[in-house]
C-alpha cells in the first residue's frame, strides 16, 4: 500500500485522472490525501467531485477555501463571484448527495498521533505556530461539527469575512468559527503577534511588511505538515524552521499537479494540460 497526497485539484480532472494512471493507483490496495480545493476556477469541477467521491474509503480529503465557498452559495445564500466555474455542480441531478458529502468532510486529518516521529497531519493552508496539535485538531472539530449540525446554514452564511484578523481563546460564536476556518484554509502570511494577513497570495517576494510565511515562524512540537492552497510557492517552502510540505504546484495556474509519496518523499506530477485559470 502507498499513501499519495495530492495538492489542489481545482477542477483539473484531466490532469487528476492522468496522475492516478502514472502512479498506478489502486484503490482497493493504495491510499489518497488531498488537501482540498477541489473544485473552482478549473474547467471540470463536477467531474473532480464525483471522482473523487467514488473512490470512497481509499481518499482521505481536507476542505479548501474554494469547497467552503461552494457550500455558503448552495446552502448558504451566498453569492457566486465572476471567476467561479461551479454552476455545473449546482445544475448536476447528484448535486445534493454530492454537497452532502463534502459537508461532511473534515478541515484536518492526521496519522501517527500516538508516535511524535511519524506524526503527519494536514490541513488546506498549513498549521499555525501557536496551537499545538491537540489543540489545532480540537478546534477543527468545532467547525466540523457544526458543518454537520443543524446550524450549518446559518454557519454558511456567516463564514466570510477577514476579521477577527487574529486568534484568541475567548472568541465566540460566529467571529470563533470564521476565525478557525480563515486559519485552517486561508492562512499564508501571518505577523509575529499572530494577525493573519488576507491581502498577499503571490510568492515571498512580496512579503509584505511586519509579516512572514506561518512554516517560517517555530513551534514546540515538530509534526509532518502537509498544505495546498499556496500556488505560487511552487510547492517550495523557502525558509521554513517547521517540517511543512507544500502540495500546490499551481495546475489551474498552468503549472502541474503533484502527489507526494508519503513514505519515500518522492514527489510526482503531472504537468497541466491546458492552463485553465483567469489571468
Ligand atoms: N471566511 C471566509 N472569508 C472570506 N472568503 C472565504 C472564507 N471562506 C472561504 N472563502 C473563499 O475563499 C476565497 C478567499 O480566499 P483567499 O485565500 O483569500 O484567496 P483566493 O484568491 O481565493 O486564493 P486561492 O485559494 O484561489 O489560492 P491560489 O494560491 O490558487 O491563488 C491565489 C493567487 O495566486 C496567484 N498565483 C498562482 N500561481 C502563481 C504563481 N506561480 N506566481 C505568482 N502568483 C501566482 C493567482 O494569480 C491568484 O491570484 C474567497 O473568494 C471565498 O471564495
Amino acid at each position: 500500500m502507498t499513501t499519495y497526497a495530492i495538492g489542489d485539484l481545482q477542477g483539473c480532472h484531466a490532469e487528476f485522472v492522468a496522475l492516478l494512471e502514472r502512479l498506478d493507483f489502486d484503490a482497493r490496495r493504495d491510499r489518497l490525501w488531498l488537501a482540498g480545493d477541489l473544485i473552482n476556477r478549473g474547467p471540470d469541477s463536477l467531474a473532480c467531485l464525483r471522482e473523487v467521491h467514488a473512490l470512497g474509503e481509499a481518499v482521505s480529503v481536507v476542505l479548501g477555501n474554494h469547497d467552503l465557498h461552494l457550500l455558503a452559495i448552495a446552502r448558504g445564500g451566498m453569492s457566486h463571484k465572476r471567476s467561479d466555474t461551479l454552476q455545473a455542480i449546482l445544475d448536476a441531478p447528484d448535486c445534493d448527495a454530492l454537497l452532502d458529502w463534502l459537508q461532511s468532510q473534515p478541515l484536518w486529518i492526521d496519522d501517527g498521533l500516538d508516535d511524535p516521529d511519524r506524526l503527519t497531519v494536514m490541513t488546506h493552508a498549513g498549521l499555525p505556530p501557536w496551537w499545538s496539535v491537540a489543540r489545532a485538531r480540537e478546534l477543527a472539530g468545532e467547525v466540523e461539527s457544526t458543518l454537520r449540525g443543524n446550524r450549518a446554514g446559518g454557519f454558511l452564511e456567516h463564514m466570510y469575512g477577514d476579521a477577527p484578523r487574529r486568534w484568541r481563546d475567548d472568541l465566540e460564536g460566529a467571529d470563533r468559527l470564521r476565525a478557525i476556518v480563515n486559519i485552517f484554509t486561508r492562512m499564508r502570511f501571518i505577523a509575529a503577534d499572530g494577525t493573519l494577513d488576507f491581502a498577499a497570495k503571490a510568492g515571498l517576494d512580496a512579503t509584505p511588511a511586519g509579516f512572514a510565511p506561518w512554516f517560517t515562524y517555530p513551534r514546540d512540537d515538530d509534526p509532518r505538515m502537509l498544505f495546498g492552497h499556496w500556488a505560487a510557492l511552487g510547492g517550495q517552502t523557502p525558509g521554513a524552521v517547521v517540517r511543512a510540505e507544500a502540495l500546490d504546484t499551481g495546475c489551474v495556474w498552468g503549472g502541474s499537479l503533484t502527489a507526494l509519496d508519503l513514505t519515500s518523499g518522492e514527489r510526482i506530477g503531472e504537468p497541466c494540460q491546458t492552463r485553465h485559470g483567469p489571468s
